[in-house]
């Protein structure tokens, strides 16, 4: 049976990544339920990482959190999950270090690994090892009420390769280049299992309720343009593509999709290009160029510093005006964000700040 929803109250943010006329441009951040807030330490107590993720009632705890405080201010809820789910779905064992972050007991080394065959062999059963991701959606959906459209998101192949062959994060990422330069064709395989496995993943996520849908290459960057063409963007590409092809198939409406590709500045004219309608940017853009890149091919979203949030109310404000600017005063098709996720140690209330400080410089345009 499939489940209504209550309305969607503010659909700001759906129109501004459809390119549609707004009142003011719609705002939220990465990661905006996370470690700078207090209710999140408090609703997470003495649970494991991944344990929240698998319950429902946690995860839509969680993901409401940054709802309920920010009301007003912000414009979507992020579904309260990780990226690296999709390798636990196709065998792999992570755990979350505190401290530390993902590791990867066993991680992919090489083509000649038994694993590498074993994971390309493995049908996965994406309905049924990532369940508790459709469960948690569709119990946040209820508990949102129609307050603000709740996002899906998946890592993308390339992101998700680099965790699965290094083991967790990495400085140098000589497991990955290894991948590149040494087993291109193998790593396309994978990527391609990857791929398909995404696709999957985020049909079933609208399926149980999610309204926009957000790719994460947190390693874009780390590619040389030419090998961002080779194996990241080919990867993109096939889920835009495939996407709404496998939505349709499910008798499911298709919906807006964006992509961030972090540190892949030099591929923003392909990004525009490459089927999503929105491109997230990373601080390292100069919001006035990448409009002019754009050409109102794509809604932008991005792009702050998550850094200033560190500094003094002054700064903030002089970084939100500069944004504004910008983005055109708030006229090209943008959607707020921060550059990358908002990091541990931030003051909550320097976020509604930040916030405050948008709406002020874009309100009654
Ligand atoms: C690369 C990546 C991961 N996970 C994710 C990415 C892509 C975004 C990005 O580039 O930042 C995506 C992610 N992770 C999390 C969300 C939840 C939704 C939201 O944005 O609020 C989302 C969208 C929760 C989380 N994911 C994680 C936390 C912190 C967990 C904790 O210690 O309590 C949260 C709230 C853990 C995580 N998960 C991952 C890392 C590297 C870490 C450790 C971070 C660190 O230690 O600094 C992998």
């Amino acid at each position: 049976m499939k489940e209504t929803f209550a309305p969607l109250k503010n659909d700001r943010l759906l129109r501004a990544a459809r390119g549609e006329k707004v009142d003011r441009p719609p705002m939220w951040v990465m990661r905006q339920a996370g470690r700078y807030l207090p209710e999140y330490h408090r609703a997470k107590g003495k649970h494991d990482f991944f344990e929240c993720c698998r319950s429902p009632e946690i995860a839509s705890t969680l993901t409401l959190q940054p709802i309920e405080r920010y009301a007003g201010l912000i414009d979507a809820a992020i579904i309260f999950s990780d990226i690296l789910v999709i390798p636990q779905a196709m065998g792999m064992e992570v755990k979350m270090i505190d401290g530390v972050g993902p590791k990867f007991p066993n991680p992919l080394r090489s083509p000649a690994d038994e694993q590498y065959q074993e994971i390309l062999r493995r049908e996965v059963d994406v309905a049924k090892e990532l369940d508790y991701v459709y469960k948690a959606i569709t119990m946040t959906r209820k508990k949102l009420d129609g307050r603000v459209p709740l996002f899906g998101f998946c890592g993308a192949p390339w992101t998700l390769l680099c965790y699965m062959v290094e083991g967790g994060g990495s400085k140098m990422f000589r497991e990955a280049k290894t991948w590149v330069y040494k087993y291109g064709d193998e790593a396309k395989v994978l990527l391609k299992k990857i791929s398909d496995i995404c696709v999957e993943y985020l049909a079933l996520q609208v399926a149980a309720g999610a309204q926009i849908l957000q790719v994460f290459d947190s390693w874009a960057g780390e590619l040389s343009p030419s090998s961002f063409r080779e194996f990241a963007l080919p990867a993109l590409r096939y889920i835009s593509e495939n996407l709404p092809r496998r939505l349709r198939e499910m008798g499911e409406d298709v919906v807006p999709m964006v992509v961030f590709a972090k540190g892949a500045w030099y591929a923003l004219d392909e990004l525009c290009d490459s089927g999503y309608d929105v491109v997230g940017l990373d601080w390292l853009h100069d919001p006035s160029e990448a409009v002019k890149i754009a050409r109102g091919r794509v809604t932008l979203q991005g792009n702050a510093d998550p850094g200033v949030l560190y500094g003094s109310h002054e700064s903030i404000t002089s970084v939100v005006e500069n944004m504004v600017k910008g983005f055109g005063g708030g006229q090209e098709r943008w959607i707020v964000n921060l550059g990358h996720g908002i990091t541990p140690g931030v003051n909550p209330d320097d976020l509604k700040f930040f916030f405050e400080e948008i709406q002020r410089c874009t309100s009654g345009r």
